[in-house]
C-alpha cells in the first residue's frame, strides 16, 4: 500500500516538474522564437539577440555611451543621445524592426499611419505587458494604468468622470493656493538674497501637493506622508525591475526586496487608515459623504452594487490613489520644468506669453474661462512636450493575434512606439524639428498622428484636461511674478529614468516683477 502512494506521489511530482519545464520553456524560448520567425517571415528583423539577455546588454551600452558627456551647448537634437539603440537599428532595418528585451520580443514601430490604427482600434486587446506589471506591481498595483482587458475597461469608466466638466473644474481651487505657495517661497528665496534657483525642485514640490490635496482634500498632510514613500519605493522597484528579465529573480530574498515590502506594507498602512476614518465618519453619521476629492469618488463607487459583475475593492481604490500620484505627478512637474528651461533661453517667448497673460488676466491668476484664451502658452506647452515628451516610449503587449496594415501582429509581441522620435522627425515636422519654434502649433490643422505627449485612442492619458490646466495655471502665474534667465551654471544633460529628466536640474536667475 506505501509503495502505491509513494509511487503515485512520485508520478504526480516528475508530471508537475515537466509541466513546470514546459511552461517555462515554452515562454521563455519556444514562443518568442516563434513569434521572431513569424515576423521575419513579414520582413521585420533587427538585431540579433543573446542567450536570456537578448540585446539588452547592447542598448544600455550604447545609452551609456551616448550619456556619458553633458551636452555643449542648449540643443534639443537629442534622440541619438536618449534612443542612441534606435538611431542604429531604425537605420539598419527600417521604421519597424525587432529586438529584444531579455527573453521578451518587442517590435519597435515609427510609422505614424500604422500607430493610429493600432492605438486607436485595439485598446482592449493590447495593454501593459507581465513584465511591465512585475515591475510596477508594488508602488501602482493593478491601477488603471497596468490594468488590462475588462478589468482596465471598467476602471477607467468608473475614473474617467473624475477629471471632466465640473469636477476637474472643481481642483482649480487647490492649484491656484498650491501656486502661490510656491511663488511665496520663490519670493522668500529671492529676498534671502538666492538670486538662482533648481526650478524642477519647485515643480516637483508643487505638482506633489496638488495632487495630495486633490486626491485627498483634508487628509492631504498624511497623503504626503504617503507620497513620500510612494517615491522612495519606486525607485527601489526601477532598480530590482533592472534583474527582472531572468527568470525567477523576484523571489531572490535580496535586500531591494525586503526593502520595498517593509516600504509597501507601510504606504499601505496609511491609506487604510485614512480610508477607515472616512468609512468611521459616514458610519457615525459624522458626514454625509465620502468627500469630493478622488478618494471620496472611489469610494462612493465602492458603495454602489454594479451589475456588470466589477466592483472597486479596498486594494483596487489603494492601487488607484498610488497610480495617480505617480502618473501625474512626476510627468506634469517634468514638463514644467522643461518649459522654464526652453523659456529662460527663449525670452522672446517669454516676453510673449507675459504680455497675452496681462491682457487676459489682470491679476496674473487665469480663471477657468480665461485658460483658453492663453493661446501662446498653449503653443508653447505643446512644443515643450514635443522636445522633451515627459513618456518617451509607448509601450503596448498584445493579447490576441490581429492585423495591423500589411502587418499580421501575433499574441504576446510587445509593440514599442518611439514617441520622441516620433515628435523629433524631420520627415513629420521639417528641417527645424530639433528648433524650438512654437509657431508651429499656431495651425490647427496638422497631421494627426505625429504628436502624442499623451499616447492617443481610448487608452490615452485619462488625466490629460487636469495635466494641462494645471501646466497653464502654474505657468501663467510664475510668468506674471517672475523673469527668469537661464543661469551659467546649467548643464544641459538630458536623460531617461522611465521619462526624460534633466540630470542636474534645471538653473534659473529670478527677478521679481512689479505687479
Ligand atoms: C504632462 C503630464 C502628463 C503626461 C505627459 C502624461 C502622459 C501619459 C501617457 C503617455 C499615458 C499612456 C501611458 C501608457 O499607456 O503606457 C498616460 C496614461 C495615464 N495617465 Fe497621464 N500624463 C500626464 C499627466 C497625468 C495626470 C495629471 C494624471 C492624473 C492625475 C495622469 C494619469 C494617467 C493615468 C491614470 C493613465 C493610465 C490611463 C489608462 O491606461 O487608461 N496623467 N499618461
Amino acid at each position: 500500500m506505501a509503495m502505491v502512494v509513494v509511487t503515485t506521489l512520485l508520478a504526480i511530482l516528475i508530471s508537475l516538474l515537466f509541466r513546470v519545464a514546459y511552461v517555462t520553456l515554452s515562454c521563455y524560448w519556444l514562443t518568442p522564437r516563434r513569434i521572431k520567425k513569424l515576423m521575419e517571415r513579414q520582413g521585420v528583423r533587427g538585431p540579433k539577440p543573446r542567450f536570456l539577455t537578448g540585446n539588452i546588454l547592447h542598448m544600455s551600452s550604447l545609452i551609456s555611451k551616448a550619456t556619458s558627456q553633458d551636452m555643449t551647448t542648449i540643443t534639443h537634437d537629442i534622440v541619438s543621445r536618449l534612443l542612441p539603440h534606435y538611431v542604429a537599428w531604425s537605420t539598419q532595418y527600417g521604421k519597424r524592426f525587432l529586438f529584444w528585451n531579455g527573453t521578451e520580443p518587442r517590435m519597435c514601430l515609427a510609422e505614424t499611419e500604422l500607430i493610429k490604427e493600432f492605438l486607436s482600434k485595439y485598446s482592449t486587446v493590447s495593454g501593459k505587458s507581465w513584465q511591465q506589471q512585475q515591475g510596477s506591481k508594488h508602488f501602482i498595483g493593478r491601477g488603471l494604468l497596468m490594468a488590462n482587458g475588462e478589468d482596465w475597461y471598467h476602471q477607467r469608466h468608473i475614473v474617467a468622470p473624475a477629471f471632466m466638466g465640473d469636477r476637474l473644474k472643481g481642483y482649480a481651487g487647490h492649484m491656484v493656493g498650491c501656486t502661490k505657495e510656491m511663488l511665496q517661497s520663490l519670493q522668500n528665496a529671492f529676498e534671502k538674497g538666492q538670486t538662482e534657483v533648481e526650478i524642477g525642485q519647485y515643480m516637483t514640490k508643487l505638482t506633489a501637493d496638488i495632487i495630495s490635496r486633490t486626491e485627498f482634500g483634508t487628509s492631504y498632510e498624511k497623503g504626503k506622508q504617503i507620497f513620500h514613500l510612494l517615491t522612495v519605493l519606486q525607485s527601489r522597484c526601477a532598480q530590482a525591475s533592472r534583474h527582472l528579465c531572468f527568470p525567477g529573480s523576484r523571489f531572490f530574498p535580496s535586500e531591494y526586496n525586503r526593502e520595498i515590502k517593509s516600504l509597501k506594507m507601510e504606504v499601505e498602512r496609511l491609506l487604510t487608515e485614512i480610508i477607515q476614518s472616512r468609512k468611521d465618519c459616514v458610519e457615525i453619521g459624522r458626514s454625509s459623504s465620502y468627500g469630493n476629492d478622488l478618494l471620496g469618488m472611489l469610494l462612493n463607487e465602492m458603495q454602489k452594487k454594479r451589475g456588470n459583475g466589477f466592483s472597486l475593492n479596498l486594494q483596487l481604490i489603494m492601487d488607484e490613489c498610488k497610480t495617480f500620484f505617480f502618473a501625474g505627478h512626476e510627468t506634469t512637474a517634468l514638463l514644467l520644468t522643461w518649459t522654464v528651461m526652453l523659456l529662460a533661453s527663449n525670452p522672446t517667448w517669454q516676453d510673449k506669453i507675459r504680455s497675452q497673460v496681462k491682457e487676459v488676466c489682470s491679476d496674473g491668476i487665469p480663471s477657468i474661462d480665461q485658460l483658453s484664451k492663453l493661446t501662446v502658452l498653449h503653443m508653447v506647452i505643446n512644443e515643450s512636450m514635443r522636445l522633451y515628451p515627459p513618456a518617451t516610449i509607448l509601450p503596448r503587449m498584445v493579447f490576441e493575434d490581429i492585423v495591423l496594415g500589411d502587418l499580421h501582429i501575433p499574441k504576446g509581441l510587445s509593440i514599442w512606439i518611439p514617441v520622441l522620435a516620433i515628435h523629433h522627425s524631420e520627415k513629420l515636422w521639417g528641417k527645424d524639428a530639433n528648433e524650438f519654434n512654437p509657431d508651429r502649433f499656431s495651425s490647427k490643422s496638422f497631421t494627426p498622428g505625429r504628436f502624442m505627449p499623451f499616447a492617443a485612442g481610448p487608452r490615452n492619458c485619462v488625466g490629460q484636461a487636469f495635466a494641462m490646466m494645471e501646466a497653464k495655471m502654474i505657468l501663467a502665474m510664475l510668468i506674471s511674478r517672475f523673469s527668469f534667465t537661464i543661469s551659467d551654471n546649467y548643464r544641459h544633460a538630458p536623460v531617461v529614468v522611465l521619462t526624460i529628466k534633466p540630470k542636474y536640474g534645471v538653473q534659473v536667475c529670478l527677478k521679481p516683477l512689479e505687479l
